[in-house]
Order: C-alpha cells, then sequence, then structure tokens
C-alpha cells in the first residue's frame, strides 16, 4: 500500500480461514486453506479452472460446509455468524431472473431484506436499491423485466442486488466473466466507490483486467492449496495464461518464483 493511499487496510481479520479443508462428494476440494482478509482489504484470488476457488469463498458465505480448519467472519466463527447483513454476495454467473417474470427493481430490492429485517420497505430501504441501481447505471432500467436484459446487465442488476444491503464485506465470484466491455467499465467503477467507502473485497477472478488497480493483494490456489499470497502477479492477464512460459524477473525477492509461469494454468 503507498503511504499517500486514503484508504488503509486495518490488521481486523475480516476473514478468517485457517487450514480450511472441504470437499465435494467424495473429492476434496480444499486441503488446507489460509486466507485472512483485512477489513478494508481487496483481495483477488486466482486459479486455473477446478483449483478450489468458488468452494473457498461459498465456505466462507456458510454454502460449503468445512471438514476442517477454522473460519471467522468479522472475529466470530462461522456458527455463530448471524450479522448477514454486512455481507454481500455475487454468486457465479447465473441470470438474475431464474425464470421468475421479476422487475429489476424488485430483483435488486430483495437483497436489501436483510437490512431491512423482511418488513415493508422504509425510505432509507428504497434510497439503498436506487443508489444500487445507479452504482450500475441501471436506474433507468428499473421497471424493466428482467427477463429482457443482456447477460451484461444481468450481472449488474446482481450487482447491485449485493449492493443494496450497503456491505460492509462485499464477495464476488467471477463478477466479469462473460460480461460485454461497457458493463465492465461500470461494474469496475462501481466496485471503485465501494472501495473508496471502505467496503472489503474479496473477488474470485480469472484476470485482474479492468479491476487490477483496485486489487491490495492475490492469493492464487492450485489444486486446493494457496500458492501463493502477496502482491498480485505482474502477468496475470497477459502473459501469465496457459501457454505462456517465461519468468519475470522480479525486484521484490518476496515475489514467488512461481509468479511468471503457469500460475493460473
Ligand atoms: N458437486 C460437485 N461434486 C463433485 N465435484 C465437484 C462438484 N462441484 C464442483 N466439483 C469439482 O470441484 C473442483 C473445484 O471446483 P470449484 O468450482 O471450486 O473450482 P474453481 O476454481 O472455482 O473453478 P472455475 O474457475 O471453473 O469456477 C472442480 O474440479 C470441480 O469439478
Amino acid at each position: 500500500m503507498e503511504e499517500t493511499s486514503p484508504r488503509r487496510p486495518d490488521d481486523r481479520p475480516v476473514i478468517e480461514l485457517r487450514g480450511a479443508t472441504a470437499s465435494l462428494g467424495a473429492r476434496p476440494v480444499l486441503r488446507g486453506v489460509d486466507l485472512t482478509v483485512h477489513a478494508g482489504e481487496v483481495v483477488a484470488l486466482l486459479g486455473a479452472n477446478g483449483s478450489g476457488k468458488s468452494t473457498a469463498v461459498r465456505s466462507v458465505i456458510g454454502q460449503v460446509p468445512l471438514t476442517g480448519g477454522d473460519l471467522t467472519l468479522f472475529g466470530t466463527p462461522l456458527r455463530r455468524f448471524k450479522q448477514w447483513h454486512r455481507v454481500g454476495y455475487v454468486p457465479q454467473r447465473t441470470t438474475a431472473a431464474g425464470g421468475v417474470p421479476a422487475t429489476v427493481r424488485e430483483i435488486v430490492s430483495s437483497g436489501r431484506l436483510a437490512r431491512s429485517r423482511f418488513g415493508p420497505p422504509r425510505r432509507a430501504d428504497r434510497e439503498a436499491v436506487h443508489h444500487a441501481l445507479e452504482l450500475v447505471g441501471m436506474a433507468d432500467r428499473a421497471k424493466d423485466s428482467a427477463a429482457a436484459l443482456s447477460g451484461g446487465q444481468h450481472q449488474r442488476v446482481l450487482i447491485a442486488r449485493a449492493l443494496a444491503v450497503e456491505p460492509e464485506l462485499l464477495i464476488m465470484d467471477e463478477p466479469m466473466a462473460g460480461v460485454d466491455l461497457a458493463s465492465q467499465e461500470v461494474l469496475a467503477g462501481a466496485l471503485r466507490e465501494q472501495v473508496a467507502r471502505g467496503t472489503t473485497v474479496l473477488l474470485v477472478l480469472h484476470e485482474l483486467g479492468p479491476l487490477e488497480p483496485l486489487i491490495d493483494r492475490a492469493v492464487v490456489l492450485r489444486d486446493g492449496c494457496v500458492v501463493h499470497d502477496g502482491p498480485p502477479p505482474e502477468a496475470v492477464g497477459q502473459h501469465a495464461l496457459p501457454g505462456h512460459d517465461h519468468v519475470h524477473p522480479h525486484a521484490d525477492d518476496t515475489a514467488p518464483a512461481t509468479l511468471g509461469t503457469g500460475l493460473l494454468s
């Protein structure tokens, strides 16, 4: 972090995963993962297909039970954690409507339920929904049916749904996957605003892409194990992709030797 940065991740862990193991069916998918995300940090979880990224974030939100290890959220063990209104989650790309006829505003409002405690929406709830829609550039589509949206617009709505809760922790699984360039720019801007207001962010990504300037730290999984936890690999998204095989010289001796080559393959 630069000394001049207005944002200053502090030492409080928002997510702390220690020695986490998890299986899907009979298959061990997480094999002793340590992952700590501090307040205000933006951490990218990287790795090849099948390395366990989605399983790791799904275990953080309690969707995949750990078979071993420990997990705390905001300092509370997961089994006692109840403050889900502090967490926004964007799952790996699905359609926002899921076949149910719903307007854009209805979908985004559903993300607010954890804050409004399932009562009738109050003014603050309506304003938060409107603000979330504005952040992703969809305020003018609020009354439209979600069925009429493009893939990138669907993704914007799902992200607005997570933002409507005004989360302190935002977890997104491949938010840019299959999203058109215009939507990517909008989403990067929305995320920039969240980061500026101090939101803690954990992102599953295939490559850093337009989000690169926001990332404080990268954790790379391979085969359910952490193989890198530190500065974002420079080459990601450019030439550390499968097929590219050269090692970049790093002035910083703490950078892992694996950074340049095949890290994500
Ligand atoms: N329901 C399931 N039963 C058994 N194995 C599964 C199940 N779901 C996923 N897997 C396997 O678990 C492994 C980890 O999957 P996971 O989705 O966490 O990986 P990932 O790193 O997020 O990959 P991707 O980038 O493809 O989403 C993969 O090999 C996957 O095939």
